[in-house]
């Protein structure tokens, strides 16, 4: 099989055990005729007859919920979930039919917040949600599906703030380069659901959330604006972000009003002793899946991070400088000074680039460790930032596939002593939720010999990269070849990266 192949099978593995199907199934079971309890991952929670309620927000929760009513069958007294606009459409287009709920279901589906912002359609679900809740009784449990995309589908401003100024200032806080953890503590002050709000309102009924994380490090907080998580944030964390961003000063009255009255302390962890926040998919269990099924494949399989995060073309530096290290590994010159000169200079970029939980310099021992020869699968995952500077199309995936292709191509026309030559080599960077950027690509593929290969198709990558054109290139080149393409996958643990290398000779 091709390296191509290999890549190919690891990716759909890894996604095959974060779709929601497999993974609810796996980890909820109904147990018991007469007194019958719900086991979330060997945790068991009693139910009572008709005091089983569910809802759910998120890009992934369609499917969550199919295969979740599958399970409780009749046990399940009423559900609401909010869902993305057209996405109901667009798995039927895909033919995802299990990730669609039967006729007669007892889930009633609200599709709103078109281009993943809030508006009127998501704010009535939320609405329908949060009655839901405010209703339960003691006797009662609510299962609460969450996925990413769960903030902007779940809006629900404290008063007086309307829907329209907590958009608008949603909007402000991204376009000014805020990262999903300082807009989500901003949305979490702003709301009544977010930041635990749901949980606190669904007291005393028992919450159970099942939770798939799009979030680096998985922090139940962040993840969706953390609706039945207690928060460790305060009003004080969402000024300084406000500020920051110069964002302070020109706040509409009722925000202001909001803030000037929140409490300064966020609620205490003990008021969420009724709630259970479990998650049960992750971008690190995709990647481990992957590991395994490269190993089954005779590499010898490492997974280097789940939390890769950074300037796109900085993370590209790192992949090149690791694959030419890994090259050195098949010939004698690992330990040279050739090896000493790669393995510090990626050692800072690590440093620069502030990888959370990255311990490179054990990761480089482990991959002394791996034995001459044997192929080798370095699997990594997370999420970019591309400063979108062009008007091409492209998705940050596919700008780290180019990337990395020029970066292998400069490497091995700057020296003879380019280990490269010895190694065949397949890069590969793909979204798990099949969709990178605007595009209809999840990704791509890409080995050293793309930019000269793309050179004799009059291809320029350096002009494609400048557009962000990423998209354009790929579909032109070898006629979309090295394009990842797996349509809506119905999940998402951000983005997964595999490096797959094999010696081409012995040296
Ligand atoms: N032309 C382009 N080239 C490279 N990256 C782009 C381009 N246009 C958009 N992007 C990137 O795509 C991202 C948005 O796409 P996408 O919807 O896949 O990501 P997302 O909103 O983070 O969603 P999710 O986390 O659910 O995957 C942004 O990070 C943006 O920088
Ligand atoms: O919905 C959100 O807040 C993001 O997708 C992160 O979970």
């Amino acid at each position: 099989m091709s390296l191509r192949e290999h890549a190919l099978s690891l990716f759909r593995g890894a996604l095959g055990t974060v779709r929601p199907a497999p993974m609810l199934r796996r980890a909820l079971k109904l147990q018991g005729e007469g007194s019958p309890q719900l086991l979330v991952k060997g945790q068991a929670f009693p139910l009572k007859r008709d005091h089983l309620y569910l809802v759910g927000f998120g890009k992934a929760v369609l499917g969550m919920a199919a295969a979740a009513e599958e399970i409780l069958g009749e046990h399940l007294t009423r559900g609401i979930i909010n869902v993305p606009l057209g996405i109901q459409e667009s798995l039927q287009r895909a033919g995802m039919q299990e990730m669609l709920l039967k006729p007669h279901s007892r889930i009633q589906v609200i599709e709103g917040a078109k281009n993943n912002l809030p508006d009127a359609e998501a704010l009535k679900g939320a609405v329908a949600i949060q009655e839901l809740a405010e209703g339960l009784t003691a006797d009662d449990l609510l299962l609460v599906l969450i996925s990413g995309g769960g903030s902007a589908l779940l809006p629900a401003p404290i008063p007086p703030i309307l829907l329209e100024e907590k958009e608008k200032l949603t909007k402000l806080l991204a376009s000014r380069g805020a990262a999903i953890q300082e807009l989500n503590i901003v949305r979490k002050t702003l709301s009544v659901l977010k930041g635990g709000g749901l949980a606190q309102l669904a007291h005393p009924a028992r919450v159970v959330s099942l939770i798939l994380s799009d979030v680096i490090g998985d922090p139940l907080d962040i993840i969706a604006s953390g609706p039945t998580a207690p928060s460790s944030h305060s009003v004080q964390d969402c000024l300084q972000i406000l500020t920051k961003y110069n964002l302070l000063h020109s706040l509409p009255k009722s925000v202001e009003m909001v803030l000037s009255s929140s409490p300064t302390k966020p609620t205490a962890p003990e008021n969420y002793s009724h709630v259970s926040n479990i998650i049960l998919g992750s971008n690190r269990l995709a990647l481990e899946e992957a590991r395994c099924q490269a190993e089954g494949l005779g590499y010898a399989a490492l997974v280097l991070s789940a939390a890769v995060q950074g300037e796109v073309g900085h993370v590209a530096t790192l992949y090149c400088q690791l694959i030419q290290l890994l090259c050195l590994g098949f010939s004698s010159l690992a330990e040279g000074p050739l090896g000493d000169e790669l393995r510090g200079n990626l050692l800072q970029l690590a440093a620069e680039l502030q990888i959370p939980g990255l311990h490179l310099e054990e990761f480089l021992q482990a991959l002394r460790g791996l034995g001459p020869d044997r192929p080798v699968c370095i699997l990594a995952g997370g999420e970019t930032t591309v400063q979108l500077q062009g008007t091409g199309k492209g998705g940050r995936n596919q700008e780290l596939a180019l990337r990395v292709g020029l970066g292998l191509h400069r490497a091995q026309a700057t020296g003879a002593s380019s280990p490269q030559g010895r190694c065949e080599i397949l890069f590969l960077s793909g979204g798990t939720d099949g969709q990178d950027g605007p595009t209809e690509a999840a990704g791509a593929f890409c080995s050293p010999g793309l930019v000269a290969e793309a050179l004799q198709e009059g291809l320029d990558v350096e002009a494609f990269l400048k557009n962000n054109d990423s998209y354009t290139f790929f579909s032109q080149f070898q006629g979309g070849h090295h394009l990842l393409v797996t349509g809506l996958t119905g999940t998402n643990v951000m983005d997964i990266q595999a490096i797959l290398i094999r010696a081409t000779e012995r040296s």
